[in-house]
């Protein structure tokens, strides 16, 4: 009798997988914390989103190229475990569980937070208690389902986004909303110049900055349950 290895259902195609990354980036940190981070740095929080995204490019080669060479399920937990020994492994890993539990509680957090623009006299826990039932009954679905329903959610932030661009775009070019003439770019110096708080403002404003770029390393997790992850890792090709 031949006997089957257990192994992880591999369901998801890379259009799932794409989309799961990039809505895994995008989310409170971006929605929500950049309000925080422009007050920590003003207009050079721009450089700020600049130094985070060249970082985060060149982790996301490198963890692409590990991804194709050796697709295996735990990713970079797994990846330093191999290659710097079971110390790197161990820490990396329960350093991204504890990111992960940040991260959950920052989440329900904002969505608290936001419900409660709408309606003020609900208490905030139990928005809090819902999306976390909410979200834990997506992860109980079959594999491809959960990739579909992530997909779509994904694409609804990927249209937000590109719809607060164009109404920014909007506002700074032509007023949109509220005056004219338009807003120009000249906030961009003329508060206290580009950077009213100094060097000092950058740094601050780097953990929310951050923090909003988190979620695109979920590419190397995903990868390796993937059906073809060579596919849907384009860094690794
Ligand atoms: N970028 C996500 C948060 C996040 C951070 C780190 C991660 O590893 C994953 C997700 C947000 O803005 O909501």
């Amino acid at each position: 009798m031949q006997q089957q290895k257990p192994h992880l259902l591999r369901g998801l195609s890379a259009r799932h997988i794409r989309f799961i990354a990039l809505g895994s980036a995008i989310g409170t940190g971006l929605f929500y914390g950049s309000a925080a981070a422009i007050q920590a740095a003003g207009p050079a929080v721009l450089l700020a989103y600049l130094i985070g995204g060249v970082a985060v490019f060149i982790v996301m080669r490198a963890l692409g190229e590990m991804a194709v060479r050796n697709p295996i399920s735990g990713s970079f937990g797994s990846y330093a475990r191999h290659y710097l020994g079971p110390l790197a492994g161990f820490i990396t890993g329960w350093t991204y569980t504890f990111e992960m539990i940040i991260v959950c509680l920052a989440d329900v957090t904002a969505f608290g937070i936001y419900m409660g623009l709408w309606y003020p006299d609900v208490p905030r826990w139990i928005w809090v208690l819902s999306i976390i039932f909410f979200i834990g009954s997506l992860n109980l679905c079959h594999v491809r389902v959960f990739g579909e329903i992530e997909f779509w959610l994904s694409l609804i932030k990927v249209a937000a986004i590109i719809a607060m661009i164009a109404a920014g775009i909007g506002v700074i070019m032509f007023g949109f909303g509220h005056s004219f003439p338009a807003t120009g770019i000249e906030n961009l110096w003329s508060h206290g110049g580009f950077a009213p708080e100094g060097i000092g403002g950058v740094v601050a404003s780097l953990g929310i900055v951050m923090f909003a770029f988190g979620g695109i390393e979920i590419i190397g997790h995903y990868g390796s349950g993937s059906a073809r992850s060579r596919e849907s890792n384009p860094a690794g090709n």
